[in-house]
């Protein structure tokens, strides 16, 4: 290389002093010159490693920030961020949204929307945005600066819950129920749409379970159709009446006939005897499982007449079992409670519970086979203001026994437990998870649990030192406990409630001793509490 130099100073040289020059050299020198200029020195080396950083940087970079799922991070830096969401940090998180911002969904996404007609916030549908936790939850995301659809058949749901949206544009009211197919261009739908009251949901069953079914499968095909993240609002009730307190999201409420195999399995008895409150089931190897609704199996003794097959789905009962035996003496005997499996699944909760959970069914099928993008919460016992009155609810029924003087029904001894959490607790947790990464199931409820006769007396603390207590006969199939363990809501989502019972419980008293006694001084519709 040097030599070339030293040759082409000469040449330079002999330029200057012969104005005569081979032209076609000459170009051939100014198109090589450039090249070695870049080639000596590891120049190119540079050049390349700055085409490297631009192209991270104009290319990676801002699609990663535009990502909508990317800002999740961001919140789970700012936990409280949400907690009481002000208009300041709706618009940050908007930044988030904005250059896609019907981008949820795959189908929407890479910001075709003209500029002129960009949204400022999301298009959500809330189904069953009428009801008791729907319309909190509708308060919130107009408050957040989103455009809401509310969808209500108004079985349960009341007018009244989202009047004060009326004159607002960003809302809308339709009267619709969803077990009809509904065509709307959203980004995202809250489906909470199902009576959630034992009274109500046990009132019509075949409705029940057809909203949940039907109601569901409609709402998910929209959601396919638009390409828009869909929430399912899915139920303590899945774990029926649980064997493991606290319920965590992995507990699969155990089939008997699994549960009794695995014993039979791992034993090395002959048989095994199940007992529980009104069941038991006895398995011997290799002969047919049975559940006997009375008597049960006994060292030498006969199986009780009434038998139920262990088949989930049929529930055939025979008086005369073919392949009845005598079973001389059971090894082991464990107490399993009561499995929803053979009580639920042919009980008056089914519409409810096994509703839902063909709904999660649903939901995970159209995620996983639809490339829908999905979430499932699973919601524990809820109050605040704008229950139902008189829905038959513990905690609607307590608080009106003893506005209007009555006393408090307390059903059974009152020892079965529950665990209740504040509305605005609820909505948080909603909001958390539909904006966040993770589909679920997630719990969300508080953890502290009380039986009915401490909710009795907090209600007595609450409201009147007086009310007397009256025990009433349970209903049918009553959960013996109930309580979340919400480790995974906490590590995935950053939520946890806020609100105690004794601290919510006195929110929701205003509202009801308005409408019970039609008093308008008190604002009733406030939901959130300080948690300061
Ligand atoms: O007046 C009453 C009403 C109810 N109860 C008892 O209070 C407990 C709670 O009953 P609720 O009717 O409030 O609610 P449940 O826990 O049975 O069902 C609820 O579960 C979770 C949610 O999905 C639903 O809101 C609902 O299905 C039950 O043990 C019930 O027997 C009373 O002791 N007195």
């Amino acid at each position: 290389m040097g030599s070339e130099l030293i040759f082409r100073g000469h040449e330079d040289t002999q330029h200057e002093t012969d104005s005569y020059s081979p032209k076609p050299h000459k170009r051939w020198l100014s198109f090589t010159r450039p090249i070695r200029y870049v080639l000596r020195e590891q120049r190119l080396v540079f050049v390349l490693v700055g085409i490297v950083i631009a192209t991270l940087f104009f290319t990676i970079l801002p699609s990663s920030s535009r990502n909508p799922y990317v800002h999740h991070h961001k919140y789970e830096q700012i936990p409280d961020s949400l907690a009481h969401i002000s208009r300041e940090s709706a618009s940050t998180t908007y930044k988030f949204y904005e250059p896609h911002v019907a981008a949820f969904g795959s189908m929407n996404s890479g910001g075709k929307i003209p500029l002129g007609l960009k949204r400022k916030g999301l298009r959500i549908v809330v189904t069953g945005g009428a009801g008791f936790v729907g319309s909190h939850l509708v308060d919130r995301l107009i408050e957040r600066g989103d455009s809401v659809i509310v969808v209500d058949n108004f079985f349960t749901g009341r007018k009244e819950n989202v009047m004060h949206h009326f004159k607002n544009p960003r809302f809308e009211l339709i009267r619709h129920d969803v077990v009809e197919p509904l065509l709307l261009e959203v980004d995202q739908i809250y489906h909470l749409a199902c009576p959630a009251s034992p009274v109500h949901y046990k009132h019509n069953p075949v409705k029940t379970i057809k909203t949940n079914v039907v109601g569901t499968l409609n709402m998910l095909g929209l959601a396919k159709r638009v390409g828009a993240r869909f929430l399912l609002t899915s139920t303590s009730e899945v774990y029926g009446d649980p064997l493991q307190h606290p319920q965590v999201e992995t507990y699969w409420a155990t089939s008997i006939q699994s549960l009794v195999n695995k014993l039979v399995q791992v034993s090395s008895a002959k048989a095994v005897r199940l007992t529980c409150a009104r069941h038991e089931a006895c398995v011997v190897k290799g002969l047919s499982v049975f559940v006997s609704s009375h008597g049960g199996v006994g060292g030498g003794g006969r199986l009780g007449m009434s038998l139920l097959t262990l088949d989930p789905i049929q529930d055939t009962r025979v008086k005369e079992p073919r392949n009845w035996r005598v079973i001389n003496r059971p090894v082991h005997i464990f107490n399993f409670g009561q499995s929803k499996r053979v009580t639920g699944a042919r009980g008056v909760r089914s519409c409810y519970d096994e509703g839902k959970r063909t709904a999660e069914t649903l939901t995970m099928d159209y995620h996983r086979g639809a490339g829908v993008e999905v979430r499932i919460a699973r919601i524990f016992n809820t109050y605040g203001p704008r229950m139902c009155i008189d829905d038959g609810r513990v905690v609607s029924n307590f608080v009106a026994q003893a506005l209007r003087k009555e006393p408090l029904t307390v059903y059974g001894d009152g020892k079965q437990t529950r665990s209740f959490q504040y509305v605005s607790d609820l909505v948080e947790g909603l909001m958390r998870l539909m904006e966040g990464e993770h589909v679920g199931p997630f719990n969300l409820g508080n953890p502290g649990e009380f039986t009915m006769l401490e909710l009795a007396q907090v209600v007595q603390e609450t409201i009147d030192p007086n009310a007397r207590i009256e025990f009433r006969p349970n209903t049918e199939d009553d959960p013996h406990k109930r309580k979340p363990d919400i480790t995974k809501a906490k590590d995935l989502l950053g939520w946890e409630p806020k609100v105690s019972l004794r601290k919510g419980l006195p929110l929701m008293v205003s509202d009801f001793r308005q409408r019970i006694f039609g008093d308008h001084k008190e604002d009733s519709t406030t939901s959130t509490v300080s948690t300061a």
